[in-house]
């Protein structure tokens, strides 16, 4: 494929070789420091801070669903979000793109930024802020439209495309998602007619072409089988290099396989947060190691 230099963004340029060293091209500011990354030397680089919760409280009416949380996401890596069911993992998950903004009793307090943008300012752009952070469900959700439609369906809105530039995109973002190969020969087919591993590797590549920085996946294998699961894994290990990914999963093999960073959460509450080989194999909560050994949850 060549890469074609695209126009695609009313607010800007937007181009392939720059979505292939991606992120997005506006909120990128350093918001503090979080673990330290090492090079192939040893030498340790503070990492760039994503996504900054800070004393954040997030409410279902009178309920309060998450309960004070600071978390500071690091930037073009994976953080997966553990802890039973019902800890408000998904709740803070879905506040990251506003997403919980369809929900008429959802209201939340405290700070969340991604880089510099107060994501719960009113003047925030919610279609700007999900084109910026793209989210991935438990299960795939193909529009009832060809594969390409539905890879083409964001650029088409947001963006002002040749066809062969979007010819270009549609097969960047299939290939990015590691399900080219599978669909070349039948863009025009229905994506519905795909398996379900091949489907959530196409809601992927439509996710990733309106040039989002974040991928949220909320257990996006939940409902795949295991051959799926782990092309979708092998997959998400190469996005991140280029993505920030936060992860929801049950799965606690795949957690530990995924994720750089592991937050252990509990009641509403961020139990632990660190390093996923930290988390798993030395987690300094006993709550952490109950359930990361499975004797709860
Ligand atoms: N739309 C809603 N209205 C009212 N309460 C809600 C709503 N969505 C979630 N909750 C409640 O908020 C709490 C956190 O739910 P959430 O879905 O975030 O947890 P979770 O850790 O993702 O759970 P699971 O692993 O089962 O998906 C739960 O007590 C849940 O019942």
């Amino acid at each position: 494929m060549t890469t074609t230099k695209v126009n695609p963004n009313p607010a800007g340029t937007l181009d392939l070789e720059r979505m292939e060293s991606l992120g997005s091209p506006d909120m990128r500011k350093q918001m503090g420091s979080a673990p330290a990354t090492e090079d192939s030397a040893g030498t340790k680089s503070p990492t760039e801070i994503a996504i900054s919760f800070d004393n954040f409280n997030a409410y279902y009416g009178e309920f309060q669903a998450i309960k004070n949380i600071s978390l500071q996401i690091p930037a073009k890596q994976v953080t997966g979000f553990i802890g039973p069911s019902g800890c408000g993992k998904t709740t803070l998950l879905r506040w990251i793109n506003r997403m919980n903004d369809i929900v008429p009793t959802a209201r939340a307090t405290g700070q969340l930024h991604l880089h510099d943008l107060d994501v719960l300012a009113s003047s925030t752009d919610v279609v700007e802020l999900r084109r910026q952070v793209g989210i991935v469900f438990q299960k795939p959700n193909p529009f009832p439209k060809s594969i390409y439609d539905n890879v083409a369906y964001g650029a088409r809105l947001h963006l002002k495309l040749s066809r062969s530039e979007l010819d270009d995109l549609v097969e960047w973002s299939l290939r990015k998602a590691a399900v080219w190969s599978e669909v070349k020969d039948r863009l025009r087919k229905p994506a519905l007619g795909l398996s379900g591993g091949q489907q959530q590797r196409v809601c992927i590549a439509r996710t990733i072409a309106t040039g989002p920085e974040v991928l949220l996946m909320d257990e996006p294998c939940s409902a795949l089988d295991p051959i799926s699961t782990s092309a979708i894994e092998d997959l998400i290990f190469e996005l991140r290099q280029q993505f920030t990914i936060v992860i929801v999963t049950h799965n606690m093999q795949q957690a530990s396989r995924v994720s750089d960073m592991t937050a252990f959460f509990y009641q509403g509450k961020v139990v632990e947060f660190g390093t996923t080989d930290q988390v798993f194999t030395r987690p300094a909560m006993r709550q952490t190691e109950d359930y990361v050994t499975g004797k709860f949850g």
